[in-house]
């Protein structure tokens, strides 16, 4: 592993999230009983701090419930909104297991260009390699030889299988050929990288049809896992992109990434309320080791200004 705990990452990473948070909470509480506009005020907080409308909710009838007759301090906020927090990430915070069978687990990954999707992938091959499952990636995001090349790079760097076309290749051939290498050579996991092209909704929707249609040939319950990653600093546009994925792929659950260095963090619990979509793993930087499953207690702690 390199430098630095996973909980020194998360809380490096978090750290614009949280400062943010406890920025726009701080000097909304007194020490007399919380009156209405205190409430709206927490409310309009929390919302500006990309939680979302129903986290802000949650909490103002949490706070409109407990009664503060003598107030409540800055503190105090803080441990609510952690544990509204948690209570909603921990219905979603579900690593995503190899548990197909017969093998390969076969899992889909999709997401617009740029999200962080090719390093997503060999972070978790790496992942599942330190788990001592035999890992193998496809190139199917056929549309840019970028693409190819670096999802080549990484399989040599963690030294596992990749199948592969060339650039306008047919990714369904591409996951066929590589879904059968994969049973032949006894592999428990195939990592599928997919075109992002949102741009055009029907192509993608087609391409990803085929791919599902041929997968199907070989083994019925495949793909088994269809996993969007989505970038945190696009905020807001993460979670249309949610929307519109789950419409053209059928989303079983999501990756995270760039948690680091943003200030819009929240949005991953924005994203957990509105959808309730399993959240595998949340990638706070841009090494191999940068991409983990994470416990909802202490990382709803770290997001609401926890410094341990
Ligand atoms: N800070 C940070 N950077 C990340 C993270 N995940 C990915 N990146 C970086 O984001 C950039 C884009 O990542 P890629 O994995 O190439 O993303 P992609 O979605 O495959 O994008 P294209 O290859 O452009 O389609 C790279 O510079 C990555 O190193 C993360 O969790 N934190």
């Amino acid at each position: 592993m390199s430098e630095g705990s996973w909980s020194e990452r998360l809380l490096g990473g978090f750290r614009k999230t949280s400062d943010k948070l406890t920025q726009n909470l701080t000097g909304l509480v007194t020490k007399s009983r919380l009156d209405e506009d205190q409430l709206d005020e927490i409310e309009e907080a929390l919302i500006v701090s990309d939680l979302g409308p129903q986290m802000a909710g949650k909490v103002r009838a949490r706070l409109s419930e407990g009664r503060f007759e003598r107030g409540l301090d800055e503190d105090g906020l803080r441990e609510i909104v952690g544990e509204e927090i948690a209570k909603s990430l921990r219905n979603v915070a579900e690593p995503l297991d190899i548990i197909a069978f017969p093998r390969p687990q076969v899992i889909l990954v999709i997401g617009v260009n740029g999200s962080g999707k090719t390093t997503t992938i060999a972070k978790l091959a790496h992942l599942f390699q330190e788990q001592d499952y035999g890992v193998m990636l496809a190139a199917g995001d056929t549309f840019r030889a970028a693409a190819i090349g670096q999802l080549k790079v990484w399989a040599e760097r963690l030294g596992i299988p990749i199948v592969s076309g060339k650039e306008g290749g047919d990714a369904a051939g591409i996951v066929f050929d590589a879904v059968k290498q994969a049973t032949a050579t006894g592999i428990d996991v195939l990592i599928v990288d997919t075109a992002g092209r949102l741009q055009n909704k029907r192509e993608l929707m087609d391409e990803l049809a085929k791919i599902r249609r041929v997968l199907g040939r070989l083994n019925p319950e495949a793909p088994h896992d269809v996993v969007l990653v989505l970038d945190a600093t696009n905020g807001q546009n993460a979670l249309s992109q949610i929307e519109t994925f789950k419409e053209v792929a059928g989303v079983t659950g999501l990756v995270m990434t760039k948690l680091d260095g943003t200030a819009r963090g929240g949005i991953l619990v924005a994203a957990a309320e509105k959808f309730g979509l399993p959240i595998h793993a949340i990638g706070v930087g841009e090494t191999i080791d940068d991409l983990r499953p994470f416990d909802p207690e202490y990382l709803a702690h770290v997001i609401a200004g926890g410094t341990k």
